[in-house]
């Protein structure tokens, strides 16, 4: 199962657990709490990211980007924006260097 393992998979983990019980779902029991509560969230896993890659812990940069990319999932679900979005902004970039968008943006 891991090998094929995608993002788009645990998406639709998330979109089937906002429709479940809060007593036996974290999703749906974050989901309640508002997207402020599941913006926190993001934040603290993106915080504890951020330590594990400067402190050269392979396996905590592991976990904790499991984490991160997890509770970004349930944000986007929150906010109603799918992983196709971002797929196809992200393919709208491809093609272009990030230091000539870069240097494509105004002064200022
Ligand atoms: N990938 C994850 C995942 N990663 C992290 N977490 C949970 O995120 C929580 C956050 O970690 P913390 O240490 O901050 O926990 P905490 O202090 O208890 O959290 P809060 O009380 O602050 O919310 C933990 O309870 C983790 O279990 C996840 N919970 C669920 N999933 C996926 O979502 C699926 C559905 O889960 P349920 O919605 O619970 O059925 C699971 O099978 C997984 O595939």
């Amino acid at each position: 199962m891991s090998d094929s393992f995608s993002l788009t998979d645990l998406e639709a983990i998330v979109a089937a657990r906002a429709a479940a019980d809060a007593g036996a779902s974290y999703t749906r029991s974050l989901l309640d709490k508002g997207i402020g509560k599941c913006a926190q969230k993001l934040g603290e896993e993106a915080v504890e990211t951020v330590i594990a890659a400067v402190s050269a812990d392979r396996e905590a940069l592991v976990a904790e980007t499991s984490d991160l990319l997890y509770h970004l999932l349930v944000v986007l679900k929150a906010r109603g924006v799918s992983l196709a979005e971002v797929h196809a902004e992200l393919a709208r970039r491809t093609g272009q260097s990030g230091l000539a968008e870069k240097a494509s943006r105004p002064a200022g």
